[in-house]
């Protein structure tokens, strides 16, 4: 299915309005730049690819510091809270505070305080360690994750698997140890539980977990478990509003002063357009510009480049007189 995205707010690229998305010039690069105060970085084919930095990365962000802009790292994976975040830009060798990193885990945990969860329930996890750790930090109590990696069933005649009652959401993000008991688990939690929550930290098709080839994301994980509750989950990570409105109050941004970089278009330049957001698509992730061009493709940036390092041309352009 083709996603239909209003216009963002960027000054003069093409916004799903019929003309074709067009690549950046030093003029485009230069004008979205001196426009906005914040960027918005999505992580994965942006930042880095798998666990290696994109190149130039390092130099880009130096050089937007050192222009005073405010910048914002968000993921949709939620394998990591943000702490765990900040080690692998740590790792990296990118220097990036604790302060400036928004993870899907972290979007999970915010909701579930927005909405006052009770305190006498509890979240199943179907994730990994950056859910339960991003849960811990709000005090609501869990279960699941990666404690039931290994659990198998055995389906004996007569066998029900038994379910927690004070179960009041299930949070499902990206696991790489899904199985039928944990989809079993979930189901029997949203299906029996009287106003237990169906939660996803997002929906992605695919993600690069190596770089030989696309992997099944979370949108998988979450597929199964729809498929069984025929319900659809509150999504929270992009592009979803909670996230942006949630990101724009916690970091004090104005939506018409950023601009979201990122390599999905059905993710991250859809939360850019939806939200009001000048966007920058890049061809170093998810989409390439065939796909971009493709008259089926509804969902247009501002503007593209190759990669974020492209932006380092407005520093060598010479200075006006
Ligand atoms: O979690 C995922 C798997 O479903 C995402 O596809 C992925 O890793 C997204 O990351 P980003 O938002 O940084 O591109």
């Amino acid at each position: 299915m083709v996603v239909s995205a209003s216009a963002g707010n960027g000054a003069s690229g093409s916004a799903g309005n019929g003309t074709l998305p067009r690549r950046a010039s030093e003029e485009n690069m230069r004008s979205m730049v001196d426009k906005v105060s914040a960027f918005i970085f999505d992580c994965d084919g942006v930042i880095w690819r798998g666990d290696s930095v994109i190149d130039g990365v390092p130099e880009t962000l130096d050089m937007l510091r050192a222009m005073d802009k405010r910048l914002v790292f968000v993921t949709n994976n939620s394998t990591k809270s943000r702490a765990g975040y900040l080690g692998k830009f740590t790792s990296l060798g990118l220097n990036v505070s604790a302060e400036e990193i928004y993870s899907s885990s972290y979007a999970a945990a915010a909701y579930l305080e927005s909405i006052d969860f009770p305190t006498d329930k509890k979240v199943y996890v179907v994730g990994e360690v950056g859910i339960q750790e991003e849960l811990d930090l709000k005090g609501i109590a869990h279960i699941g994750g990666p404690a039931d990696a290994d659990k198998k069933i055995s389906l004996k005649p007569g066998f029900a698997l038994p379910h927690d009652p004070d179960v009041g959401a299930v949070v499902v993000g990206f696991d790489r140890n899904i199985n039928y008991f944990k989809i079993q688990t979930a189901q029997l939690c949203i299906s029996e539980n009287p106003g237990c929550l169906f939660i996803a930290t997002n929906l992605d098709a695919k993600t690069h977990l190596t770089d030989a080839q696309e992997w099944a994301g979370n949108g998988a994980m979450v597929g199964a478990i729809k498929g069984a509750v025929k319900r659809d989950p509150i999504v929270v990570g992009k592009p979803a509003e909670f996230m942006l409105a949630n990101i724009a109050t916690q970091f004090g941004l104005h939506r018409n002063q950023i601009c979201m970089v990122g390599d999905r278009l059905d993710t991250d330049i859809l939360f850019g357009q939806q939200g009001g957001l000048s966007t920058m698509l890049v061809l170093s992730g998810v989409t390439t510009e065939a796909a971009l061009l493709h008259p089926e493709n509804g969902i247009h940036p501002d503007f593209y480049m190759s990669q974020l390092s492209d932006l380092l041309s407005i520093k060598a352009a010479p200075v006006a007189v």
